[in-house]
């Protein structure tokens, strides 16, 4: 593992390091910050997966989840969200290829070969976070924004028992059903992912904790998220959830920035309980 780069931020320290992955057989790029308590002991983690297009940076630099964090004395890990590089498969199209890996293990060529964002995220990262650094990992919550936000709910329900609590901040919620997911299933799975949609999962298995979905309702995305299904899904399961439709709310960094506060505080909640 290399540090690219460690600035001092709200009493922690606000890092960036790559390490070689094998799940991705590529070198990796992930943001850490590690409030001030890390000096001294394990901290509990909180993952944000971000969505199409992003790297590890965007989050890191827009969402404001390091004040929050500070305050409760929990880690914050940023990854990116796709291998990347010349001899990684592309595609022309922004939702698609490198910075649009889903957070699923491609099985279909050109993708396989790299496009293992699942073990990557669950094997690969979290290994090197329990080694590397000061963070109790059985005191992990996850949250994520758009393909992020379905990246948090499909791992939180497929990895029963990793994640104490999961939020998500406008998620693909049912991408069994939507141009964002349709696509990507068809092209890195060959087919149908229903094992990968957060409705479904929330129909067929639910989560062992509690869900807080934030959408804003006049975001430009909207009709691709399918909120009220994965809704539907949960009042049918009788969750223990919340989902919030908030006026006014794009599907931007501002929306994400005005309720962090109250995603950091939920999963607090949950991983000092
Ligand atoms: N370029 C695209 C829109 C891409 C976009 O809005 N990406 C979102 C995530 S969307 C779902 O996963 C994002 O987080 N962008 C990065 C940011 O910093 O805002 C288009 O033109 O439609």
């Amino acid at each position: 593992m290399q540090t690219k780069s460690e600035n001092r931020c709200f009493g922690g320290t606000q890092g960036v390091f790559t390490h070689a992955s094998k799940a991705t057989g590529t070198d990796m790029t992930f943001g850490l910050f590690l409030p001030e308590e890390a000096a001294t002991g394990p901290v509990p983690v909180l993952w944000f997966l971000s969505g199409l297009t992003c790297t590890h940076e965007n989050a890191m630099t827009k969402a404001g989840a390091q004040a929050f964090a500070a305050q409760q004395g929990i880690a914050v890990v940023f990854p990116d969200t796709s291998p990347r590089g010349d001899g990684v498969a592309d595609d022309a199209a922004f939702d698609l290829g490198q910075g649009a890996g889903f957070y699923i293990d491609a099985t279909q060529a050109p993708w396989a070969p790299h496009f293992s964002m699942e073990r990557y995220i669950t094997r690969d990262l979290t290994d090197l976070l329990a080694s590397e650094f000061p963070l109790d990992m059985d005191r992990q919550g996850i949250t994520g924004h758009s393909m992020g936000g379905h990246g948090a709910l499909t791992l939180a329900m497929k990895h029963p028992g990793r994640f104490r609590s999961v939020s998500a901040f406008s998620p693909i919620c049912h991408p069994t059903q939507s141009d964002w997911g349709r696509k990507q299933f068809a092209a890195y799975l060959g087919g149908d992912g229903s094992a990968h949609d957060a409705t479904l999962l929330m129909r067929d298995r639910g989560f062992d904790g509690p869900v807080l979905v934030d959408q804003g309702a006049d975001d430009q995305f909207y009709d691709l998220l399918n909120t009220g299904d994965f809704a539907a899904a949960c009042a049918a399961r009788r969750q223990d959830a919340q989902v919030r439709l908030h006026k006014g709310y794009d599907h931007s960094y501002y929306f994400i920035a005005s309720f962090m506060e109250d995603h950091v505080d939920f999963h607090a909640q949950a991983l000092y309980a």
